[in-house]
């Protein structure tokens, strides 16, 4: 039997998985979160959009512990972990992905979901780990998922890059996250790969009932991803729905789709 810890509140099957309540941080005398309040209901994916500078990276860095708020909770499965360090609200099953992939190349596809998978067994501690038993059933699941069951023998460095950025993100489910946050997961892909990495996120959702947040700037992708949207200005939430209502704010046009939108 696991020790009872805190990951016990993240699996509270009610509520939702993430609340901010009035979030400020400042930085000396920049105010980048302004008394900014979220949810994201358990098993829902919402879509960040902001412009540069608005604090979409430092909202994340706050939920993920690289910063404590200045004011405000952050709520996760209902307990407020504001000021709690990274490695203590991973553990209670929060992942993260950068822009740039965080894949190990010199290894196969399929051991890159292997590891995950062991570090996920272990999050309650090394002991945790003593009955671990490899599982080829799960890892087959993670890579039809990330549409790579054909290339689990292939050397990582040596696939593509939206290949490794689909990889990362089924490694972030491997290791039993239950809230993902995306930062740009499309950054420098072509339109063939967003819509691949749209449909990967989707399933996730869909399929696992993992709850996400995204990040990002190509209205594209974030057309695709079929959420609910929220617009970052200055530290605060100021508008909030779907892709086709968000589109016609003129703050979003302004800055993602060009005045003649
Ligand atoms: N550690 C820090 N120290 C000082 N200022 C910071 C720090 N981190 C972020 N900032 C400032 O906070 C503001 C918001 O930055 P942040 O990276 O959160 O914006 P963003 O919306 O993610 O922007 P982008 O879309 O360009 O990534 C910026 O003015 C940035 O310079």
């Amino acid at each position: 039997m696991r020790p009872a810890s805190a990951a016990d509140a993240v699996n509270e099957p009610r509520g939702p998985i993430l609340q901010l309540a009035g979030v400020t941080k400042r930085f000396g005398g920049l105010v980048v979160l302004d008394g900014l309040s979220l949810t994201l209901p358990r098993g829902a994916m919402q879509c960040i959009l902001g412009p540069n500078g608005c604090g979409k990276t430092t909202l994340f860095n706050v939920v993920t512990g690289e910063f404590a708020p200045d004011g405000g909770e952050v709520r996760l499965g209902g307990r407020n972990v504001a000021g709690l360090s990274p490695y203590r609200i991973s553990r209670l099953g929060v992942a993260r992905k950068f822009q740039v992939p965080g894949v190990y190349p010199e290894l196969s596809v399929a051991e890159n979901i292997e590891i995950p998978l062991a570090a996920g067994a272990g999050r309650y501690g090394p002991l945790s780990l003593l009955g671990y038993r490899p599982d080829p059933v799960r890892r087959d699941r993670l890579l039809d998922l990330c549409g790579l069951a054909g290339k689990a023998g292939d050397k990582v460095g040596e696939i593509a890059h939206g290949e490794k950025q689909r990889l990362e993100i089924a490694m972030l489910v491997a290791r039993d996250a239950e809230l993902i946050l995306l930062d740009e997961p499309t950054a420098g892909m072509s339109g063939a790969e967003t819509s691949a990495v749209a449909s990967l996120i989707r399933r996730l959702r869909d399929e696992e009932g993992k709850s996400i947040l995204v990040i990002e700037h190509d209205m594209n992708f974030v057309r695709q991803l079929e959420c609910p949207i929220v617009v970052m200005v200055r530290g605060k939430i100021v508008a909030e729905g779907r892709y086709e209502e968000v589109s016609r704010d003129p703050r979003v046009i302004e800055s993602y789709l060009g005045k003649r939108h």
